[in-house]
C-alpha cells in the first residue's frame, strides 16, 4: 500500500464532522485505493466525544482507514498534513448573519494559519468551511506567508450544489444535466448564483428558465439564502449537505473536474473580473492536476455586475473589519 494521504479536520466532534469523516474514510474524498489517515483537531473539552466518534471510525474496519490521530494542539495534529479541512467555528443560530461570526471565528483562523505554515506538508491544500468562511481563509492565509496563496480556498460548492438543485427542479431536468453553474463573491446573502452562464442539456440557462422575475426574485433569493432557511427549519445549521460539498470541493481540486464543466471555489482574487486583488471571493474554477484556474472571458452584462460588484464589497469590508482587530497584517 502506498503512503497514506494525511488529512487534517478541525471541529471533528461537530455535526459536520460526524458525516464529513465517515465519508473521507469510505474513499469519497481520495478514492478507495488511497490510504487516508486522519488527524482530528478539536478543542480540548471535545475531545471525550471525539474519542467516541473514533470508536465509530474504528468500528465501520475502513479498509481505506489506514489511521486516526487526535489532539488539540493545531501544531501536532497539522504535522505533515497534505490536506486541512478547517471546519472548526461556532456555527451561526437563529437570525445571525455569517459576518456576525467574524471576531468569534476569526481568532482559530490566525493560530491555524500560523500553526500549518510551519508544521504541514509542503503540497498542503486548505479548504475552509468554517463561517464566514471566505473572510476565514483570508486570515489563515494572512498568517501563513510560507504557504503558496493558491493553496488556500473558501467553500462556495454548497451554493453551487443549492443552484444546480433549484435550477434542475424549474426545468424539470436531471442535475446531471447541468453545467457551468457558477457562485460569485461570497459565501453570504450576497452571493451571486448565476443562470447566465449556466447550461442546461447544453442550451443556455437563463434562456432555458425563460422566466427573469424567477431568476431574480424567486431563483437568487432561494440560494443564496438556504443556510438560513435549514437553521430555521432543522433548528440548526446544515451538516450532511455541509459535508458533502467539502468533500466535492476538495475532491475536485486534488483529483480534478469534469471536461467541459467547471466549479465554483472561493480562491484568491488575481483580479480576474475586476474582483479586488487579494480577496477570497467565489469564482468559476477549472481543476486539473491538483491546481485550479479561474476560467476567463465570459461576458458580464450589467445585472451580473451589480451582483458581483454587491458580494465583494461585503467582503472588502470583511477584510477591513478583521484587519481592524489586527487578525491579518
Ligand atoms: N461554508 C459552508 O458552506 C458551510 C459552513 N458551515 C460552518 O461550518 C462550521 C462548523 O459547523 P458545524 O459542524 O455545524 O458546527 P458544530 O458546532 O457542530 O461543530 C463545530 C466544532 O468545532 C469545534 N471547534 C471550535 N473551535 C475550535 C478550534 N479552535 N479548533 C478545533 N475545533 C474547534 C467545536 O468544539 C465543535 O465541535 C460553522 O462555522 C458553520 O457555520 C456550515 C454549513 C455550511
Ligand atoms: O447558513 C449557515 O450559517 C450555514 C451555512 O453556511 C450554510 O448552510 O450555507
Amino acid at each position: 500500500m502506498s503512503t497514506p494521504v494525511k488529512v487534517a479536520v478541525t471541529g471533528a466532534a461537530g455535526q459536520i464532522g460526524y458525516s464529513l469523516l465517515f465519508r473521507i474514510a469510505s474513499g469519497e474524498l481520495l478514492g478507495k485505493d488511497t490510504p487516508v489517515e486522519l488527524r482530528l483537531l478539536e478543542i480540548t473539552p471535545a475531545l471525550k466525544a471525539l474519542e467516541g466518534v473514533v470508536m465509530e471510525l474504528d468500528d465501520c474496519a475502513f479498509p481505506a482507514l489506514a489511521g486516526v490521530q487526535i489532539g488539540d494542539d493545531p501544531d501536532v495534529v497539522f504535522d505533515g498534513a497534505n490536506v486541512a479541512l478547517l471546519v472548526g467555528a461556532r456555527p451561526r443560530t437563529k437570525g445571525m448573519e455569517r459576518g456576525d461570526l467574524l471576531e468569534a471565528n476569526g481568532a482559530i483562523f490566525t493560530a491555524q494559519g500560523r500553526a500549518l505554515n510551519d508544521h504541514a506538508a509542503d503540497d498542503v491544500r486548505i479548504t475552509v468551511t468554517g463561517n464566514p468562511a471566505n473572510t476565514n481563509a483570508l486570515i489563515a492565509m494572512s498568517n501563513a506567508p510560507d504557504i503558496p496563496t493558491e493553496r488556500f480556498s473558501a467553500l462556495t460548492r454548497l451554493d453551487h450544489n443549492r443552484a444546480i438543485a433549484q435550477l434542475a427542479a424549474k426545468v424539470g431536468a436531471p442535475v446531471t444535466d447541468i453545467r457551468r453553474m457558477t457562485i460569485w463573491g461570497n459565501h453570504s446573502a450576497t452571493q451571486y448564483p448565476d443562470l447566465f452562464h449556466a447550461e442546461v442539456g447544453g442550451r443556455n440557462a437563463a434562456e432555458a428558465v425563460g422566466d427573469q422575475s424567477w431568476l431574480e426574485n424567486t431563483f437568487i433569493p432561494t440560494v443564496a439564502k438556504r443556510g438560513a432557511a435549514i437553521i430555521e427549519a432543522r433548528g440548526s445549521s446544515s451538516a450532511a449537505s455541509a459535508a458533502s460539498a467539502t468533500i466535492d470541493h476538495t475532491r475536485d481540486w486534488l483529483l480534478g473536474s469534469a471536461q467541459d464543466d467547471w466549479v465554483s471555489m472561493a480562491v484568491r482574487s488575481d483580479g480576474s473580473y475586476g474582483v479586488a486583488e487579494g480577496l477570497i471571493s467565489s469564482f468559476p474554477v477549472t481543476t486539473a492536476g491538483g491546481g485550479y484556474e479561474i476560467v476567463q472571458g465570459l461576458e458580464i452584462d450589467d445585472f451580473s455586475r451589480a451582483r458581483i460588484d454587491a458580494s465583494v464589497a461585503e467582503l472588502a469590508e470583511e477584510r477591513d473589519a478583521v484587519t481592524k482587530l489586527g487578525l491579518i497584517g
